[in-house]
């Protein structure tokens, strides 16, 4: 089965930015404008959830639609996967650090 990577959905997000192409929904949301990809990342999270209650085959879909705006809105705000990455990996081995910051930790 084929696959897609972050990355390249990213960069096909990218390229859609800098070489727009009349039929491209990508270019659709982008014409659009931050309001209309911010209301399709809350439509998306929140099917998200829904198919979380449902079955498997809705989650995967649901958050393969969710990655796929949450690339367009990074490139929409000029935020790079490495921008992410890095703050990712800033949190690696700071476990219980976040836990204390975010007050979740849990009830012994
Ligand atoms: N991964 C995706 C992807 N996931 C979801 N979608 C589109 O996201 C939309 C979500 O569906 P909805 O029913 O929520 O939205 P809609 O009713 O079609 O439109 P609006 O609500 O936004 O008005 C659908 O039109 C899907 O086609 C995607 N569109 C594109 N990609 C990737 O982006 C690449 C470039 O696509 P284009 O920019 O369209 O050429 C493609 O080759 C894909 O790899």
């Amino acid at each position: 089965m084929a696959q897609q990577t972050i990355e390249s959905l990213y960069e096909q997000a990218l390229v859609r930015k800098s070489q727009p192409e009349e039929s491209s929904y990508t270019n659709y949301l982008y014409t659009k404008g931050l309001d209309k990809i911010l209301k399709k990342i809350g439509e998306e999270s929140t099917e998200v959830i829904l198919g979380a209650k449902n079955t498997n085959d809705e989650l995967i879909y649901e958050t393969a639609d969710l990655l796929f705006h949450l690339m367009v809105l990074l490139v929409e705000k000029g935020v790079s996967l490495d921008d992410i990455k890095n703050e990712l990996g800033s949190r690696e081995g700071q476990k219980s650090r976040l836990h204390e910051r975010q007050n979740w930790r849990v009830e012994e």
